[in-house]
């Protein structure tokens, strides 16, 4: 059988396309930058049309770099930055807009008027999440009540809404599907992740209109075929999911208790939590994983907004090294961090502390400080939050009767640092470990496509693909870890109320 997969990753700062074979190895890759537009402060928008164009130029590459052809790739995976909210005309297919991306303050004041109405616990009840204007549904309700025509015309029936998955398959099949997965759907504020439907109550508390929305389907599924004129075949598109939960897939991240760290430009901690739905009493939010079948699947979540962007920081901000890599030498530089604690609140911080105005700290200097202790700090603070994000979702799964994390998956850029990874594992106590493909995001993608098209039989087929490259052993007694982790907190204190 012809089994090459192709997974279409469109992600924030770019759109990519890998071919996977059936193994999971990377056969060929191909990458475009996407514009950051920036209107205002706060405000990030995308073009839509960059979004796909960029999207199929990527598709068409990746095949001539593998040197196949579409009658080669026996189905399509995508995997999309989540929340970024689409709103386009159904008959010209226009959008009535640029997207507006997920990290995107303008639905602020409209996020207090929920809470304001009471909202927060039926929202948290009903999809897991908080009130945030990171979610779809106050960006979409801005976008009714701010484009000129655009209410009116979404009262006619004539508008359609879309993550940026929805909007990929619309463009892909000609505009003829208008589709989402369920793990695109549980990060709109409008989804009931216990039903598995849109809410009737939540869609009329931010008063839109249902024929706005897209059909939901299990993330493995068939969701469509692509027109033959996009890719010159009609390849089915077979799985479909936002992704973080795409990665906590291809991690084989596939049973409750089991836990993958994205360490990227922010990180993104997912820990499966099975078919039970146990809102969060640390500050995590509850999402809908990828699901193979119509049955709902949870997973925790959690994020630290400056991750891998410390590094950044350090280079940029600091000039204190000249590329990322560097880091890790700088770091080993010295033996320890000589007392120095960063806390890199550039924006505020998120769970479990969620405190939007507070700002970065770098406590315990003295004279003896070097650059050398800076960047260690700079990198253990990347460990730290997540290990605080980790440890509270430990502390949810023993309160729900399972058991803590027993050991982290890790991917992401900044899970290259040899440093930060044996530092993270030091911290938690459990083994850290980086598999062979750390291109998990797109690999998930492309076995959720395999798994609907017969390629594999079940998700045990995939955990046996599933390849360690290194396994980060802790080395600290569990004293030692506890101490390091009250430094941390207590200058996470000195950081809220100094
Ligand atoms: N050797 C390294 N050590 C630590 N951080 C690194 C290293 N190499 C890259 N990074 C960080 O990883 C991030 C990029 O990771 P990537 O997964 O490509 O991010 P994103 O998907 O968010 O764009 C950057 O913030 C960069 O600073
Ligand atoms: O595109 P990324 O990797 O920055 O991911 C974005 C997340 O999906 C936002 O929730």
């Amino acid at each position: 059988m012809t089994a090459y997969l192709l997974a279409l990753d469109q992600g924030t700062s770019s759109s990519r396309s890998i071919v996977f074979d059936r193994i999971g190895r990377i056969v060929a890759m191909a990458q475009r930058e996407l514009t950051q537009i920036y209107p205002q402060p706060g405000w990030v928008e995308h073009d839509p049309r960059e979004i796909w164009e960029s999207q199929l130029a990527t598709a068409r590459e990746v095949l001539a770099k593998a040197a196949i052809t579409p009658k080669d790739i026996h189905a399509i995976g995508i995997t999309n930055q989540r929340e970024t909210t689409v709103l386009w005309n159904r008959k010209t297919g226009e959008p009535v807009h640029n997207a507006i991306v997920w990290q995107d303050r303008r639905a602020e004041p409209m996020c207090a008027q929920l809470r304001e109405q009471g909202l927060a616990g039926t929202i948290r009840d009903k999809t897991g999440l908080v009130i945030d204007a990171y979610f779809s549904g106050t960006k979409l309700r801005w976008l009714l009540d701010n484009v000129p025509g655009a209410r009116a015309a979404a009262d006619r029936g004539e508008l359609a809404f879309g993550t940026v998955d929805s909007w990929l398959i619309w463009q892909l099949t000609g505009g003829k599907v208008h589709v989402t997965d369920v793990s695109n759907a549980s990060r709109t504020m409008l989804f009931n992740v216990l039903t598995n439907t849109w809410d009737p109550e939540l869609l009329e508390a931010l008063d839109i209109p249902e024929s706005l929305m897209p059909q939901v389907k299990p993330s493995s599924a068939h969701f469509a075929d692509v027109e033959v004129a996009s890719l010159g075949r009609a390849i089915p598109i077979g799985g479909v999911a936002g992704d973080q939960q795409s990665a906590l897939f291809g991690q084989a991240c596939f049973e409750a208790g089991m836990a993958k760290n994205t360490y990227g430009t922010g990180c993104f901690m997912l820990m499966h939590t099975g078919a039970d739905f146990q809102p969060s009493e640390n500050g995590l939010l509850v999402t809908s994983a990828a699901q193979t079948s119509v049955q709902p699947q949870y997973a925790m979540e959690g994020s630290v907004f400056v991750g891998g962007a410390v590094v950044q920081w350090l280079r940029d901000g600091l000039k204190a090294i000249q590329g990322s890599a560097q880091v890790q030498a700088l770091a080993e530089s010295v033996p320890d961090s000589g007392g120095v604690m960063m806390v890199p609140a550039f924006t505020g911080l998120g769970a479990p502390y969620w405190n939007a105005d507070v700002r970065g700290t770098i406590t315990g200097l003295t004279r003896g400080t070097t650059l050398g202790h800076v960047a260690r700090a700079a990198l253990e603070s990347i460990a730290y939050q997540s290990a605080a994000l980790l440890l509270a979702m430990s502390r949810d799964a023993v309160a729900a009767g399972g058991r803590p994390v027993a050991e982290l998956r890790v991917d992401g850029g900044a899970s290259v640092n040899d440093l930060l990874m044996q530092f993270q594992a030091d911290l938690l106590g459990i083994p850290v470990v980086r598999p062979e493909v750390t291109e998990t995001t797109a690999l998930g993608a492309a076995y959720l496509a395999g798994l609907s098209t017969g390629v594999y039989s079940d998700v045990s087929q995939l955990s046996t693909l599933w390849k360690v490259e290194r396994r980060f052993l802790p080395t600290w007694s569990r004293a030692q870890a506890d101490e390091a982790m009250a430094r941390w907190e207590h200058a996470i204190r000195q950081t809220i109320a100094p």
